[in-house]
């Protein structure tokens, strides 16, 4: 049987450009499919346009620091509208890269939504049918609101990179990544900002780690409540009220849902042709990336496996090599490290002391410091790294840092733990000093055992 593709890509974000041009640079005939803008999430409305936001946020900071040190520095107001252009400008550059990759690779992209008619058959929103012999879901993700009245008066994160004005009284509501990253970010730009969860913040998280993060952006000034309800959002002249079961209510500028998000398969089509999918719409893979149906894969967040980028790349990556390539691997999912770019910042790789101790016999150890920078600013921020190692196999188990580039320090950290690093090979591995990362290296006595 003859297909007009060997490969037909749904979803033009990290997993599936990544994909679709490793299998073009095998020789694969590939065709891609992107409904929005080219590079997805992580290009458009993600990790790189709030990583941007958070540099600007980390502005005022920096300064305040830079007089402490002697400078006769200023800084004047925030000109958001300025930020933003600039911000756009570099994203719109960005998708020309992503477009001009896939272009290069030979994959002929369309720029419209698309959707499953078989298992072997694409349908493009102008009505065109497509044949492939393999099709890729990559489709990704989008915000989740829970329903509840007034919903269609909040924002999502996706809004948030549009803003036409900052606001002066913000709500954000999660006590995820998203909801606790622009919380700070809000925060850092000079917006008074409360943040409402109906359960701990991070609370994925170790929970010193978590403890010590949310400290700290109480006392920059997040008005942080935990456990809070909010039954329904009413807009008024002046604002947007949210109200709590409790009783409790609140007049904001703008309320900002970050609740989590859910896989981007309603109406693709793909329960038609027969691929099986989870309750919450995540397609159903194994460890090959492959559904139900044997010339249907799928990679990246609509899987809800690690809804991370450089997952979605590798998962991407690894399925091409494997159908394309003739190189079979399935992408690893272990010791996958992670950055929460919160103010303090937070790198994470491994078990939380909570999960390791539900193994087996751990150590845990900690240090925890003013760090020499921001301290002789006159500062109060503090500074956690911590260990938690397996009693039995000696390996680091856990890593987790809190502290200013702390995702900077765990990609480092990581390296080791992927090779089964020991706890007695981190203190043989000689410090670099004076920096915050040569604990990891010198914590010579646990703090405490299991
Ligand atoms: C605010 C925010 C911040 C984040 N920060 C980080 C971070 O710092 N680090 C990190 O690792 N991860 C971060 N993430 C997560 C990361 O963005 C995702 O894990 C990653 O983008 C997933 O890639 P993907 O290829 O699975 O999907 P996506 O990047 O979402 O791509 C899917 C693409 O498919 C398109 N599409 C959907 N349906 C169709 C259809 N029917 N036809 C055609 N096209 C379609 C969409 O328009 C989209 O472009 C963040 C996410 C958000 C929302
Ligand atoms: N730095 C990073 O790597 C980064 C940054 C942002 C996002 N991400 C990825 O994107 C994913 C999604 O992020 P997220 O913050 O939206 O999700 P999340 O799962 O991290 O957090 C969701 C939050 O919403 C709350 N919530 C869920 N349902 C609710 C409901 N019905 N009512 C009230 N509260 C509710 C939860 O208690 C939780 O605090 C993350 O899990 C992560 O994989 C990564």
């Amino acid at each position: 049987m003859s297909f007009d593709f060997d490969l037909f890509v749904i979803g033009g974000g990290s997993g599936g450009v990544r994909a679709a041009r490793i299998a073009a640079g095998y020789g694969a005939r590939v065709a891609l499919a992107e409904e929005d803008r080219m590079g997805g999430t992580c290009v458009i409305r993600g990790c790189v346009p709030k990583k941007l936001m958070v540099f600007a946020s980390t502005m005022p900071a920096a300064v305040a620091e830079a007089r402490a040190y002697g400078w006769d520095a200023a800084i004047g107001g925030f000109d958001w509208g300025a930020f933003r252009a600039k911000l756009h400008a570099e994203l719109d550059r960005l998708e020309r890269i992503y477009r001009a990759g896939q272009q290069n690779a030979g994959v002929t992209v369309h720029d419209c939504r698309a959707t499953v008619k078989g298992p072997h058959e694409v349908a493009l929103a102008d009505g065109r049918v497509i044949s492939a012999k393999h099709i890729l879901i990559a489709v990704g993700g989008r915000p989740f609101v829970p329903a509840f009245e007034g919903a269609e008066h909040v924002l999502t994160s996706n809004d948030l990179f549009h803003l036409p004005a900052l606001p002066k009284r913000l709500l954000i509501v999660g006590g995820g990544y998203i909801a606790s990253e622009f919380a700070c970010v809000f925060n850092g730009l000079g917006v008074s900002v409360a943040q409402w969860n109906r359960s701990p913040l991070l609370r994925s998280f170790d929970t010193e780690c978590r403890d010590l993060i949310v400290a700290q952006m109480k006392a920059r000034g997040i008005d942080v409540h935990e456990n809070v309800i909010i039954d329904r959002v009413t807009k008024t002249e002046t604002g947007v009220v949210a109200h709590c079961g409790d009783g409790r209510s609140q007049e904001f500028d703008a309320v900002v849902y970050a609740t989590g998000r859910v896989p981007n398969t309603a109406g693709l089509g793909l329960e038609a042709a027969g691929v099986k999918l989870a309750a919450n719409g995540a397609v159903l893979v194994d460890a090959w990336s492959q559904t139900n149906v044997p010339s249907i894969f799928a990679v990246g967040d609509v899987t809800d496996r690690i809804n991370l980028t450089p997952v979605a790349i590798r998962e991407g990556h690894a399925f091409a090599d494997t159908v394309f390539g003739a190189k079979p691997r399935v992408s690893d999912h272990e010791l996958v490290a992670s950055a929460v770019f919160t103010r303090p910042e937070f790198g994470t790789c491994g078990q939380s002391e909570e999960a390791a101790r539900k193994d087996g016999p751990i150590e845990v150890y900690t240090s925890a410091f003013k760090p020499m920078r921001s301290a002789f600013a006159g500062a109060e921020d503090r500074v956690l790294m911590k260990l938690i190692v397996c009693k039995a196999t000696r390996k680091v188990l856990g890593c987790h840092i809190v502290a200013p580039e702390a995702g900077e320090m765990i990609q480092m950290a990581a390296i080791a733990m992927k090779m089964g690093a020991t706890k007695e090979q981190f203190d043989a591995t000689c410090a670099v000093h004076p920096t915050m990362a040569e604990e990891l290296v010198t914590m010579r006595a646990p703090t405490r055992h299991s």
